[in-house]
């Protein structure tokens, strides 16, 4: 469970100091996928990022299973962020390497040569035809479902993912997230998503909370749309949009 307990986030600017989080409590249970959505500078990001520690809470608690991340050592928490995995607007894949070196790089950090788990988290985001590829010779859905694929190669408990279709037209959006429910489906992992795309968050998550200017302005259960997108045929698709 991630468990927000009073974050405080503010970042100095120059004699003052700009609020990014204000008083946020919230609770992630295990295995939710979790959504997070405001509009721009509302503090999303900055709440993401608190959970794997990339940020410290200015006041308040931040606890992923029970553990305080700022209280680890260096060492220490460079080994519980590998149980924490991160997708990215702009993909972050190196621009040099192939698609296959791309998901072995978390296993290599570590030391770990597993060239079958990087083919097996290939084959689950159907890119293993492209392995040989480069990050330039790939669309943003494909990139897109690389970065998934090297997330998940370190078998995260938990996946943060900032803004991971925005980048992305309406049905590569769509194909992005049907594999981010299958991940959560597949191998129970808890996921936390942030996005200013409301149709996104209604179409996939189970609960969301909504920020407002830091503040944590509603904490809501998520009613699935009545068809998702993407399912169904194109005449059904295209009555429940018109309808
Ligand atoms: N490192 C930083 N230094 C100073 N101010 C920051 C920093 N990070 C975030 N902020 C400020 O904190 C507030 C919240 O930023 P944050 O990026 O969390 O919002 P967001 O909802 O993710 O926005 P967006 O959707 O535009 O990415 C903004 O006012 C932002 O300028």
């Amino acid at each position: 469970m991630i468990a927000l307990s009073h974050v405080t986030k503010s970042f100095p600017q120059g004699r003052s100091a700009v609020t990014a989080l204000q008083d946020v409590s919230l609770q992630i249970q295990d295995h939710e996928l979790f959504g997070i959505v405001g509009e721009s500078g509302s503090g999303k990001s900055t709440l993401l990022r608190l959970i794997n520690h990339l940020e410290a809470p200015t006041s308040g608690t931040v606890l992923v299973d029970g553990q305080d991340l700022g209280a680890l050592s260096p060492r220490e928490l460079r080994v519980r962020r590998r149980g924490i995995g991160m997708v990215f607007q702009q993909f972050n894949l190196l621009a040099n390497s192939t698609v296959f070196d791309n998901v072995a790089r978390p296993l290599r950090l570590q030391r770990r040569r597993e060239p079958d788990t990087v083919m097996q988290m290939l084959d689950f985001v159907k890119m293993a035809g492209h392995r040989h590829k480069h990050p330039s010779q790939l669309s943003g859905g494909e990139k897109q479902r690389v970065a998934i694929a090297r997330a998940l190669s370190t078998r995260p408990q938990i996946l943060l993912c900032d803004e991971p279709t925005s980048a992305l037209d309406a049905g590569t959006t769509e194909e992005v997230m049907a594999i981010l429910r299958d991940v959560r489906e597949r191998f129970g992992t808890t996921i936390v998503l942030v996005s200013h795309e409301l149709d996104v968050i209604k179409s996939s998550c189970d609960r969301a909370a909504v920020l407002a200017g830091g503040h944590l302005a509603a904490l809501t259960e998520v009613t699935p749309p009545p068809l998702r997108r993407g399912a169904g045929s194109y005449a059904e698709r295209a009555t429940e949009f018109l309808a």
